[in-house]
């Protein structure tokens, strides 16, 4: 068993393997892999109990979304030769941080030819038969799919996912010859998507004092990771998640999701929907900076409402440190423990299999 950078866990049951967004079984022993010859999970007939009972749960929608949106920043002006507004650009990314947790990117640098790329190598993967992805040994074990332990609705995650570790994009014996364009596109990809998370989170961090070269300090290619979700259209939808409400266990998180939207944020004790823009990369702040800005900055709950008509895909990019780096708080008195990155990871993964889900930061309260 193994428990992912965000809370993800993944066990092996009768050759399967069951990749999965938070809790640990209760009932798992009742879930049965029903081969499927097509590409998508069998989320229904695995779950019967699960979507037979759906029919009592409120619709996620009646709780009613609030009005606002994340704010939008232009990075053009952090490249420009005006002072002011570079400065501007930088207050409004520490602002948003602090109050959002959320904001969206424009002119980010990343072209938009190459997310585009990305976009149709992520749709041909994912278009491949379930009993490929699922196989152990394909493309080095990094297919998740459903929530084998949930008993409810309202902890299963309607959605498939490929993760990849930032260090394997590069060895090419992780990828056949098939899957070689798909390499070469992530590879330029997550070398796009960390220059950005670097530069964001180098702001973040020498706004509260922070006077080094790169933060975080020991980011390792070996725990940064690129995740390419797809979310099948739902019949249970609007009923259904295509992700739980989760926070992020990274420093911060660089999102590229479609046209189809979904994604909502927790703003206030309200979802507030982050609607899709073609031009834009969404930026959220994860648990570890939370943690080392002592709670200056925000990690915010999100989810992704699934979709009854159309399918959605998104990639996000999690910028984290080494398993050794140490989350200390940038200031004194801080609000809590030293921990590292495998330490925070470790317990998120005992909290899991024990509650059936993370605790995430309050664990590390001094
Ligand atoms: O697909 C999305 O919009 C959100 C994905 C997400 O929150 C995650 O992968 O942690
Ligand atoms: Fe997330």
């Amino acid at each position: 068993m193994h428990a992912y950078g965000c809370g993800l866990v993944q066990i092996k049951k009768n050759r399967h393997l069951f990749t999965f967004f938070g809790q640990l079984p209760q009932s798992y022993a009742a879930v049965q892999l029903v081969s499927s010859h097509e590409s998508d999970p069998p989320f229904t007939e695995c779950f019967s109990a699960i979507f037979s009972e759906s029919r009592k749960i409120q619709n996620h929608e009646d709780e009613g979304l609030g009005e606002s949106e994340p704010p939008l920043i232009d990075l053009g002006n952090l490249r420009g030769k005006n002072e002011k507004e570079r400065q501007a650009c930088i207050e409004a990314i520490t602002k948003a941080s602090l109050q959002w947790g959320f904001f969206q990117v424009v002119n980010h640098g990343i072209s938009h030819e190459l997310l585009a790329q990305m976009r149709r190598e992520q749709k041909k993967i994912f278009e491949i038969p379930f009993e490929k992805k699922v196989n152990s040994r394909f493309l080095n074990d990094c297919y998740r799919w459903g929530t084998p332990t949930a008993t409810s609705l309202e902890q299963f995650s309607w959605s498939e996912a490929f993760q990849f570790p930032i260090g394997n994009i590069s060895e090419e014996d992780c990828f056949s010859r098939e899957f070689s364009s798909l390499r070469e596109v992530m590879e330029k990809l997550a070398n796009a998507m960390s220059e950005l998370a670097g530069i964001l989170a180098k702001i973040l961090a020498e706004n509260l004092g922070y006077r080094g070269h790169n933060f975080p300090e020991n980011s390792s290619k070996n725990t940064c990771f690129l995740r390419l979700n797809h979310y099948p259209k739902c019949t249970f939808s609007p009923k259904t998640f295509g992700l739980t409400p989760h926070t992020d266990s990274d420093f911060l998180t660089i999102l590229h999701q479609d046209e189809v939207g979904g994604l909502h944020m927790m703003k206030d004790f309200k979802w507030v929907a982050v609607k899709p823009n073609p031009n834009a990369l969404i930026v959220n702040i994860g648990d570890l900076f939370q943690g080392w800005s002592n709670d200056i900055y925000k990690s915010v709950i999100h989810k992704v409402v699934a979709n009854e008509n159309v399918d959605r895909y998104s990639i996000a990019y999690f910028l984290c440190p080494s398993y050794e780096s140490m989350i200390g708080s940038c200031k004194e008195p801080s609000v809590y423990k030293n921990f590292t990155f495998g330490e925070y990871r470790n317990q998120v993964e005992i909290d899991v299999k024990e509650n059936g889900q993370k605790v995430g930061l309050s664990r590390f309260l001094r």
